[in-house]
């Protein structure tokens, strides 16, 4: 498989006058259907680099290839369309929507995106949601359901557009040690069925030791990159 995305000696400085570089010299690549945890400190500019990563924020330096297209020259609106087509996010915060159900919120970046919702759409969001264990309370409004069904229903909404990166930054986060498990191998098996390839920031070392690689990141360095064999 060949490479879904590359940065290229990322340099980002935060601020004009005060001037803290927060990222020095990053150059990651990672492979199409990989599985990738990144730890680090708290403060260690980890949530930089994937919004840097997710197109979300540029770097002052260094560019960014995602699926074989260098954003860096990309307008605002060229990188919205990129990022909508191959990027899917998940939260700490999942941002439900929660006047509406799951189902409905499951389907919201498809409608925002074609304007309307087809029957094959209603038919994967079917899918995802059977996938991620809530057929069961498909009905219900988010904020009827528990927070790691909430999380898990995030998770389905992330992926209703087909995207083939998927972010996380500390998408477990707030949840239990169990819940968290569950949530994990849950975006193992999609990694393994959908192919999509996963980057995940977590502060907990048990769930980023499942990952297929590991990157640690220190004072916006990259102190260590191995695989989990
Ligand atoms: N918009 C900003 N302006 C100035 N400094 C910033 C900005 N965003 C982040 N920083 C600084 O950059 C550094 C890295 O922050 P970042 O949020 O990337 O770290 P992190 O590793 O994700 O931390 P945490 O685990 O606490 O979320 C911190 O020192 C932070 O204060």
């Amino acid at each position: 498989m060949g490479k879904i995305l590359q940065l290229n000696n990322i340099n980002k400085v935060y601020g004009t006058k005060v001037k803290t570089q927060v990222l020095h010299d990053v150059s990651l690549a990672f492979e199409a259907a990989s599985f990738t945890s990144i730890i680090g400190q708290s403060g260690s500019g980890k949530s930089t680099l994937m919004n840097i990563i997710g197109t979300l924020d540029m770097p002052t330096s260094g560019n960014v290839t995602i699926a074989g297209k260098d954003t860096s020259a990309m307008s605002k609106n060229e990188l919205a369309t990129l990022r909508n087509e191959t990027i899917g996010f998940i939260f700490q915060f999942h941002h439900l929507l929660p006047e509406f159900t799951v189902l409905e919120n499951v389907l919201m970046p498809y409608r925002i995106k074609h304007n309307k919702v087809t029957d094959e759409a209603m038919k994967r969001a079917e899918y995802l949601i059977e996938m991620v264990g809530l057929t069961k309370v498909k009905n219900n409004r988010s904020t009827e359901i528990s927070g790691g069904q909430q999380q898990r229903a995030a998770i389905a909404r992330s992926l209703i557009n087909e995207p083939k990166i998927i972010l996380g930054d500390e998408p477990t986060g707030n949840l239990d040690t169990e819940t968290t498990q569950t949530i994990f191998n849950l975006l193992k098996d999609i990694n393994k069925e959908l192919k999509t390839t996963f980057i995940l920031i977590t502060h907990d070392k048990k769930v980023a030791e499942q990952a297929d690689r590991i990157i640690e990141i220190k004072d916006g360095h990259v102190i260590m990159d191995i695989p989990n064999l």
